[in-house]
């Protein structure tokens, strides 16, 4: 999409910023938010009154630090600026001076699903999973498809009501433009690492996403948590003991027995080590639409208080839709 049909259809084309204005906009004293290969991350802000006419609001201001990684922010740039669903992080500019390389997204206050997932009622780890999956549908559906090669719970930013989006795009491969080597050893699949990346990488990643919040913890192997699940779950190929993997705040908070099952199964289908074995994405959004919530829990709400209780990490209302 073009800057004027981003224009035409409403949205707002990435603002190109000078280092010296993202130098303004960041707090001060300065706030890391976080760190990664391609840099550091500070919390900054943007005022009301701002020459591009951009709302006041929260950023995470990403800047290049270490080696210079120009395939990648060119990658993340052209997905964000070319792709829009509700479930993507949005880019809202960045600074390219030949030297220097800066992304400025929207702030997620949650910051990531990793150091969310143990807190999460079902509601929530529900949505996450048809969130994720709807994000990869729509990636895969481009033309030509997108492939994002690294979907983690590393890469997936939480906003203050605990919506998913994903970020993260410097991997992502579009036809043949992307870096040869992409993906995370036990989130991807192999081929995503070694460098013939297909579709089929990202519904493993969805597999072991699913596992990942049904287990309710991030594994630093993430090959053993696989490994681990089928062990405690399987007995003759049928999936059955979900207690064993399940924590009790799923459970009580509306996931019923018959759910969890369907759901491990999905995961345990999607991460098959054989890439023939793996469901369609297609499949994968029809068999989560299917899960439900159990009728007399059909409300949850995280809050700041929540995430710091041991038992009840569920605020749960009943009759609310
Ligand atoms: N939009 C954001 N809002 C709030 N926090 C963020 C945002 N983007 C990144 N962060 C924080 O900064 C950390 C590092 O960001 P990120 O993983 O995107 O960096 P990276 O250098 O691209 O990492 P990678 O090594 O995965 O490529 C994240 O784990 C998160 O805690």
């Amino acid at each position: 999409m073009t800057g004027a049909e981003m224009e035409r259809s409403g949205r707002r084309p990435p603002v190109k910023f000078l280092f010296s204005e993202l130098e303004e906009y960041e707090n001060q004293p300065p706030e890391k938010l976080g760190q990664g290969s391609f840099g550091v991350v500070f919390k900054g802000s943007i005022p009301e009154k701002n020459k591009w006419g951009l709302p006041a609001q929260e950023v995470a201001i990403k800047v290049n630090t270490g080696t210079k990684k120009k395939i990648e922010f060119n990658m993340e740039r052209s997905i964000l600026e070319s792709i829009e669903h509700k479930n993507i992080i949005k880019l809202v500019g960045f600074a390219d001076d030949n030297n220097r390389l800066c992304l400025v997204y929207e702030y997620m206050r949650r910051g990531t699903l990793k150091i969310n997932i143990s807190d999460l009622c079902w509601p929530k780890t529900l949505q996450i999973m048809r969130d994720m999956a709807s994000v990869i549908f729509h990636l895969h559906q481009q033309d030509p498809p997108i492939i994002f090669r690294d979907l983690k719970s590393e890469n997936i930013l939480m906003n203050e009501n605990f919506d998913p989006k994903l970020s993260d795009f410097g991997l992502a491969k579009r036809g043949k433009e992307g870096l040869k080597f992409g993906g995370t050893e036990g989130s991807s699949d192999v081929t995503a690492i070694h460098g013939s990346a297909t579709p089929l990488c990202d519904i493993y990643s969805i597999g072991i996403l699913i596992l990942e919040l049904l287990a309710q913890k991030v594994f630093r192997d993430r090959g053993k948590l696989l490994a681990w699940v089928r062990g405690e779950t399987l007995v003759k190929g049928k999936v059955r003991n979900v207690k064993r993997v399940l924590r009790k705040n799923l459970l009580t908070s509306g996931c019923t027995v018959k759910n969890a099952r369907r759901a491990i199964k999905l995961g345990i289908q999607c991460a098959s080590y054989k890439n023939n074995d793996r469901p369609t994405i297609q499949y994968i959004c029809k068999e989560l639409s299917k899960l439900g919530v159990m009728k007399s829990l059909t409300s949850c709400f995280l809050n700041f208080f929540d995430l710091f209780t041991i038992n009840c990490n569920c605020v749960i209302s009943t009759g609310a839709s």
